[in-house]
């Protein structure tokens, strides 16, 4: 293997030794000014000001299959931070199972070695989002492991309803139940064994509430929570009606038989896959089911299995040690050549986000590069509410954390995450997502403002869209609306094109965005942000956006 050539060369014009602040927007997107437009709504005076060049953000730009995949936060740290356009896990998946290369490899084969005595459990979200999985991939898994002598198999579902409408959950379940009906017809004893909403069963992140965690373990591994049903169509239908819980968060349940036992407990013996491609919300049921010296909660039983992930979640930690596809291998990202090249470095964001500028921006890497020039500092999200309750989240506190590591001195790069456009837009509440953005927005005042005292530059952009559509459009534009008349939530993120912006009064004064490139996307901001840093990106990073006129 080629040794890597860590020196960045040095940009013909611009110089080195300038603050650069880099402000991700979460959840961001450039949309039409209506009243569903949650960051037109919103006073956003200091983010309207700023001069934008678009870029895309979503589809083949970040590594995703095709251009009608929305953009996400793995996908779009991934290409803000590598520079490049790598083949994604949702694609990854694809070509696997298209070219029968998953049956053959490591992962596959290990849990198969259980099918003959045990059951084969599939943990992951059921829905088509793409985001973190997606249902056909999950079909694909169910027939090909019961081809490949899978005799029992057992569903443990996570209802979505934050990638994919409200209220899908049901279609989902109805699809593979039919697939489950046919594999037992064939003799294969397949069936859903327990589920619960992705946001408050088994799906938290970055370590912010390990009860999300333990409620899903309860269920999938000990076969125990406080609803029971005898299937999960009527649970789901039941659970959003009475206690009116929406899919993201509907509480967790078991099936179970005539008897009242549930009818797929993990235990000795099994194979488990956790079927989510994507890696924030499954490493910790990953840490739960694979680390002997778990301590996060009380797991009461930890039965002896053959688990494998459907990805590697973790490349650092080698979590899981056993996955059906190898993940995107991204190195030489541009926050270890900066460092490298004595880029002072600070990340911040809330625990809900803070992965997304260490972990995501390093290519799924965490930990420092060099603790010597590195300082990450997150600052504790608030757990066990739903972020409309509290829009504002901690914007205010990431933003002073941010000024101070800029008054400092001691920074050359602090690179943030401002959640609130994301993290409230998820929830579909349009009055708090618009409290959101303008909190977003004082957050970003703060952090220019100190830019400016210390005569730096900032790139601010974003990841994806989420809060400029919170209607769900019809093919015309227009607002869709449900059976009842009243117009349909979006939600997701969206397909939209996101901003940067860049400036500040340590910016050349000839910097100007290049017209040449046709159609540019995230991974273009990494090699922008080397040149604001005054050096020029590796030769095999997507170009940058900025070019230095004469002045
Ligand atoms: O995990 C989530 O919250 C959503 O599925 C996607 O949102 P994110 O990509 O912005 O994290
Ligand atoms: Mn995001
Ligand atoms: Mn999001």
């Amino acid at each position: 293997m080629a040794t890597t050539n860590w020196t960045l060369p040095d940009h013909p014009t611009l110089p080195k030794g300038k603050t650069v602040a880099v402000v991700v927007l979460d959840g961001w997107g450039e949309a039409s000014p209506d009243q569903y437009n949650c960051i037109h709504v919103a006073q956003t005076p200091v983010t309207d000001s700023l001069k934008n060049r678009l870029v895309k953000a979503h589809g083949t730009a970040v590594g995703l299959p095709s251009d009608d995949d929305m953009g996400n936060s793995e996908v779009g740290h991934n290409a803000l931070g590598a520079g490049r356009i790598f083949a994604q896990g949702a694609k990854l998946v694809d070509a696997a199972l298209a070219s029968g290369k998953i049956w053959e490899d490591e992962g596959f084969n290990y849990i198969k070695e259980s099918f003959d005595k045990g059951t084969l459990h599939l943990i992951g979200l059921l829905s088509d989002g793409g985001v973190h999985s997606r249902l056909d991939q999950v079909q694909l898994i169910v027939k090909g492991a019961s081809e490949r002598g899978a005799k029992r198999i057992r569903l443990h579902i996570l209802t979505d309803g934050r990638d994919v409408l409200d209220g899908s959950s049901v279609g989902f379940v109805e699809t593979i139940e039919k697939d489950l009906a046919q594999l037992r017809e064939q003799g294969v004893d397949a069936r859903i064994a327990s589920g619960g909403g992705r946001m408050y069963v088994t799906m938290d992140r970055y370590e912010n509430d390990w009860s999300v965690v333990k409620r899903g373990w309860d269920a999938q591994v000990l076969g125990e929570a406080p609803y029971k049903f005898p299937n999960a169509l009527e649970a789901v239908k039941t659970l959003r009606a009475e206690p009116k819980a929406n899919d993201q968060y509907l509480p967790p349940f078991v099936i179970v038989d005539e008897s009242g036992k549930s009818v797929g407990p993990i235990v000795d013996g099994d194979a488990v896959v956790t079927f989510n491609f994507r890696a924030d919300r499954m490493v910790m049921l990953a840490k739960a089911l694979e680390f002997p010296d778990f301590d996060k909660f009380d797991r009461v039983r930890v039965p002896k299995i053959k688990y494998a992930g459907m990805l590697q979640y973790d490349g650092e930690l080698k979590l899981p040690s056993k996955y059906l596809v190898s993940p995107p291998l991204i190195e030489r990202t541009s926050g270890e050549y900066l460092v490298k090249n004595g880029v002072r470095t600070f990340a911040c964001s809330e625990t809900v986000k803070f992965g997304h500028v260490t972990f995501f921006w390093n290519g799924n890497r965490s930990g420092y590069f060099d603790e010597t020039r590195e300082e990450y500092v997150e600052i504790p999200s608030d757990s066990g509410i739903t972020f409309n309750e509290q829009p504002k989240m901690k914007a205010l506190e990431i933003a002073e954390k941010t000024r101070d590591a800029i008054l400092s001195g001691k920074f050359d790069q602090v690179r943030i995450n401002l959640p609130n456009g994301d993290m409230v837009g998820h929830t579909g509440d349009i009055e708090a997502t618009v409290v959101a953005c303008k909190a977003a927005d004082e957050a970003v005042k703060m952090v220019l403002d100190a830019v400016e005292q210390v005569g730096g530059i900032y790139l601010v952009t974003a990841d994806h869209g989420n809060a400029e559509d919170m209607v769900k459009r019809n093919k015309a534009g227009e607002p869709m609306l449900d059976k009842s008349g009243s117009i349909q939530i979006l939600t997701s993120h969206t397909l939209q094109p996101v901003p940067v912006a860049i400036g500040g009064p340590g910016l050349h004064p000839g910097v100007r965005f290049r017209s040449d490139i046709q159609t540019p996307g995230l991974a273009n901001v990494a090699a922008t942000v080397m040149n604001l840093h005054g050096f020029q990106a590796p030769a095999d990073y997507e170009t940058t956006l900025i070019e230095v006129v004469d002045k």
